[in-house]
């Protein structure tokens, strides 16, 4: 066998155009949403991560703020700027991009953000709500893995789907999003006893722990779907996955690439929530006429 490739460049795209619609009738409204982010230090994936974001939100018409903080900053003042975009009636979401120094509490800094421009999903108030199904923001990357999951034509209902990693961005609202859609999630972690037994069960991988080619053709199950979240340097500095994909390839069904699988959809939900947030400050007479 050998897998079809999951396009998430081309699945961005076409969602891409959607938001770009929603953003035109917001515009038409005299709303423009607006998206900040607030990058701390001067880590070159984040660099580029946020450099991304910027350019995609600006391709859907989006308002862009970046907000460059040296890597000394104090939390009391990176709370002073979540307080000022929380009041900001031109900024419908706010992202601070992850990891911080050392020196500051992400969970402070986290639920400083107003629950209502949490585009990311992390405050523990939108964890809650997605946690027992209520309407809110998803986090963006597991969200995005749905829609591709969707988009591609893959029914998870009854399947055996098997997350590897339990971080709160990434494995642990993974398993919850697919539980929520009737598939029967298993996580596995650093602790797991004999991993590649487990996997070799799943219907369903989705890969997020942060190993350079860690899952193999001897963890896959004959004509699985596997999701790579990776973002790694291999040995010669190049961007791969956790997935040592063309290992892969030969046993399973669909898999998605890196680059160019989950990363660009989790900028797109990013866009999405963006606007959905926008959306609902109009509703609500939030935002501002300024645009
Ligand atoms: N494409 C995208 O949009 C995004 C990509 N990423 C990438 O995804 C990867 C994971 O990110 P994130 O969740 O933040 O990472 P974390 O480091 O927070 O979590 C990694 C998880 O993997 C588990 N793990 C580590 N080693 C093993 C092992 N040998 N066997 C099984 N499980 C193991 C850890 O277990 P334990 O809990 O026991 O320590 C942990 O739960 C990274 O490469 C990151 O760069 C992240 C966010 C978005
Ligand atoms: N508050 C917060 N929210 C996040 O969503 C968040 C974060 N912090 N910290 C770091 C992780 C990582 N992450 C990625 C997003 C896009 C790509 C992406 O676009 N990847 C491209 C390649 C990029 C490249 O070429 O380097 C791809 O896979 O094709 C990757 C990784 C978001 N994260």
């Amino acid at each position: 066998m050998t897998a079809k490739l999951i396009d998430g460049v081309a699945i961005g795209k076409e969602l891409r155009s959607e938001i770009n619609d929603g953003v035109r009738k917001l515009l038409e409204k005299g709303c423009q949403p607006g998206l900040a982010v607030i990058l701390v230090g001067n880590n070159p994936a984040s660099h580029t991560y946020v450099r991304n974001k910027e350019k995609s939100s600006i391709e859907v018409g989006m308002k862009s703020e970046v907000i460059r903080l040296p890597e000394e900053v104090t939390e009391a003042e990176l709370l002073k700027q979540i307080e000022s975009l929380n009041a900001d009636d031109t900024i419908h979401g706010i992202l601070v991009q992850l990891p911080l120094p050392k020196h500051i509490d992400e969970d402070l800094v986290i639920q400083a953000i107003d629950p209502k421009k949490d585009v990311d999903g992390f405050h523990p108030v939108n964890v809650g709500k997605m946690l027992i199904g209520q309407q809110t923001f998803l986090p963006c990357t597991p969200y995005g893995i749905m829609e591709l999951l969707d988009r591609s034509g893959v029914d998870i209902a009854g399947k055996h789907a098997v997350v590897i990693g339990r971080s709160n961005i990434v494995g642990k609202p993974m398993g919850q999003l697919l539980l929520q859609k009737d598939a029967t999630v298993t996580y596995c972690h650093s602790k797991t006893k004999d991993l590649s037994s487990i996997t070799k069960q799943a219907d369903v991988i989705v890969a997020a722990i942060g190993k350079s080619k860690f899952i193999t053709d001897e963890h896959i199950k004959e004509g699985a779907v596997v999701i790579d979240v990776g973002m790694n340097r291999d040995e010669n500095g190049k961007l791969c996955g956790d997935v040592d994909t063309e290992k892969a390839k030969a046993v399973a069904a669909a898999i998605t690439p890196v680059p160019g699988g989950v990363g660009p959809m989790t900028i797109t939900m990013l866009l999405k929530n963006t606007l959905r947030s926008a959306e609902m400050a109009v509703t609500e007479g939030r935002c501002s006429k300024k645009a």
